[in-house]
């Protein structure tokens, strides 16, 4: 194996690279993918060794209170992928490629796609669907933007496409994903995501697709899983998904803090005298010393 560029290596941490992930799968080791929106949260994501981080648009429901990801914008995007890129340096970034900028025209999909790159320092972009969009996966692909797919529910499209449920369960459904998915790698996708789709059908994608296949809700077979940070967390408002597992309960631990900081400060309890500063005039210390 070649040794790293430098810009590969950087810490004690080696970058991984779209051929890494694909050698990941030929040696069958699964690839862990989760979503970061803020520095905080991709710092957490880098230190728990994740191979790579995802800047999704679901970034409109988790943090900026959308109630769908169709609000979020390329600007939403670039100014997030930023922060979390800032946040863990050393991990592989995809940026999700906001709602209808992998439709019309090939120059709309170049513009978004060269921004999310250069000004949000992406490492890759993801498109959810399929038709037209394959063209797009091409053309970015040749022009040197590594592309990850998505498909099955593509949550930009379930105002049109029968909402939030599971696909691949009729044969003609499973058919369609599988040929699509297959189409999806011909057209130089280096990933693919899989959303809620059955488990049979996920792990015939795997098997069927040299590129690693990520399932969120795709079962136990996939080549690898992503989940949304705050649904992992236990920060996530909105109705659970079946898929989700919640591994903390981190919104009720912040609300008690607050709650708790709320109560001292009315009852005079915060700030004692390890909080405040003395004057220079006392150095054996105002309160005696004590901290
Ligand atoms: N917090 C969060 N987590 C996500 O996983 C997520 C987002 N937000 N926002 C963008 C999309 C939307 N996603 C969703 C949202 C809801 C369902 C859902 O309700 N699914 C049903 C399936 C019902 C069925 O057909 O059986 C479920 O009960 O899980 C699925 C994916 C996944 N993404
Ligand atoms: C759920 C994942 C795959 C996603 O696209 C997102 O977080 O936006
Ligand atoms: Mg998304």
């Amino acid at each position: 194996m070649r040794s790293p560029s430098l810009s590969e290596r950087r810490g004690n941490k080696v970058k991984k690279t779209t051929l890494g992930f694909k050698k990941q799968k030929q040696q069958n080791e699964r690839c862990v993918m989760v979503t970061a929106y803020d520095a905080p949260g991709a710092e957490a994501a880098e230190a728990a060794g994740v191979d790579l981080i995802l800047v999704g648009d679901s970034l409109g429901m988790t943090v900026l209170g959308y109630d769908t990801t169709t609000d979020v914008t390329t600007a939403d995007m670039i100014h997030h992928t930023r922060a979390v890129k800032r946040g863990a340096r050393d991990t592989f970034i995809v940026t999700d490629m906001p709602f209808l900028t992998a439709q019309g025209s090939q120059d709309r999909t170049l513009d978004a796609a060269l921004s999310l790159i250069q000004q949000g320092g992406a490492d890759a972009v993801k498109i959810e669907g399929a038709g037209s969009v394959f063209q797009k996966i091409r053309m970015l692909t040749e022009g040197g933007i590594p592309v990850c797919a998505h498909l099955g529910l593509t949550p930009q499209t379930v105002g049109v496409d029968g909402g939030y449920r599971v696909r691949g369960r009729t044969q003609e459904e499973r058919e369609t994903l599988l040929k699509e998915a297959l189409e999806a790698e011909k057209a130089g996708a280096f990933m693919l995501v899989l959303e809620c789709v059955t488990e049979e059908t996920a792990e015939e994608a795997a098997r069927l697709l040299q590129i690693p296949v990520i399932g969120i809700g795709a079962g136990r077979f996939t080549d690898g899983q992503v989940l949304v940070y705050h649904d992992i967390i236990g920060q996530f408002s909105g109705k659970q998904a079946k898929f989700v597992k919640q591994y903390a309960d981190a919104r009720s631990l912040i609300e008690q803090a607050l709650l708790s900081y709320t109560e001292e400060v009315r009852s005079g309890v915060f700030p004692d005298t390890s909080h405040t500063f003395e004057p220079l005039e006392h150095p054996g210390g105002l309160y005696g010393g004590k901290k």
